[in-house]
């Protein structure tokens, strides 16, 4: 079995102004990112260079979105190489917002994940299933349907991470169960086994997103050591603390949560 680092993204999405990008960045660099988990923030484009030269190091950068040629007459897109040549080495592809609002198709996100890995830029791919799609009982077939335009594209998985986003969990304080959310998980890594390998179905971390917020992940600091002698009713137990102990859970990317450095960090900390 394949140890997989903790992985902690924060997606500000729309959101932010020249001053509170720069307070926010203040208060990011004062986490310490643990020893095992990758932290990633990931700042509206027009910020994103500016984020990259004032944030520490150990924390890297996203772009939201990134187009599939690498450079030309393709108004209001970026390219990958653009990103690299900023020091940028991840982008967020496949939201569930860009799918939504912009009719991105699985095959185009599985275009733009083969050309982002292509100029070496890491991909936080997302995929998840809509209320009426898990309402209908095919959560199984429409997730394994988005991986698979993903996998149809590219060879090496190495340098993606799989964002299971439910649709219904975002940005609506309806967090997933930690059991919705690891059965997807499975079902996930089962379909990479069969349909691309083993070794990466073992290996690809596999993060959560939807609603995580930081007063799951306080309740957690509380009650760990009480969880540890068993002294703790269930429903005490934090709901962020049962995901991150879920085996096939590498971690989580924030959206809401992540705009204040102190949850951030809280849910940063996350893992025991
Ligand atoms: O879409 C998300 C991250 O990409 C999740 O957003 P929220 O954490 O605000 O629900």
């Amino acid at each position: 079995m394949v140890a997989r680092n903790f992985f902690i993204g924060g997606n500000w999405k729309m959101n932010g102004s020249v001053a509170q990008v720069k307070s926010l960045v203040e208060g990011l660099n004062t986490i310490n990112v643990p020893t095992q988990t990758e932290v990633v923030v990931s700042p509206p484009a027009l910020y994103i260079d500016r984020v990259r030269a004032n944030l520490k190091k150990d924390i890297g950068v996203a772009a939201q979105n990134s187009y599939v040629k690498a450079s030309g007459a393709y108004t209001g897109e970026i390219s990958p190489e653009q990103l690299k040549d900023l020091g940028i080495n991840w982008v967020i592809l496949g939201h569930s917002e860009r799918r939504e609002y912009f009719a991105e198709s699985d095959k185009f996100v599985g275009q733009k994940t083969a050309h982002a890995l292509k100029a070496g830029v890491s991909v936080i791919a997302c995929i998840g299933e809509k209320l009426e799609e898990r309402e209908a009982n095919i959560t199984s077939q429409v997730v394994t349907r988005q991986l698979k335009g993903i996998a149809d594209e590219i060879n090496d998985w190495t340098n993606v991470v799989v964002a299971y986003e439910p649709v219904w969990a975002i940005g609506t304080g309806k967090v997933a169960t930690p059991e919705q959310a690891e059965e997807v998980h499975v079902t996930l890594r089962a379909w990479l086994a069969s349909n691309v390998s083993q070794k990466v179905a073992d290996s690809v971390r596999i993060i959560y997103g939807g609603s995580v917020n930081a007063k799951n992940a306080a309740e957690l600091g509380k009650h760990c050591n009480a969880w540890a002698s068993h002294s703790l009713t269930h429903s005490l137990i934090s709901l962020l603390f049962l995901i991150a102990t879920k085996p096939n859970i590498d971690g989580f990317l924030v959206g809401g949560a992540s705009l204040k450095a102190t949850d951030f960090n809280t849910i940063v900390q996350a893992r025991l």
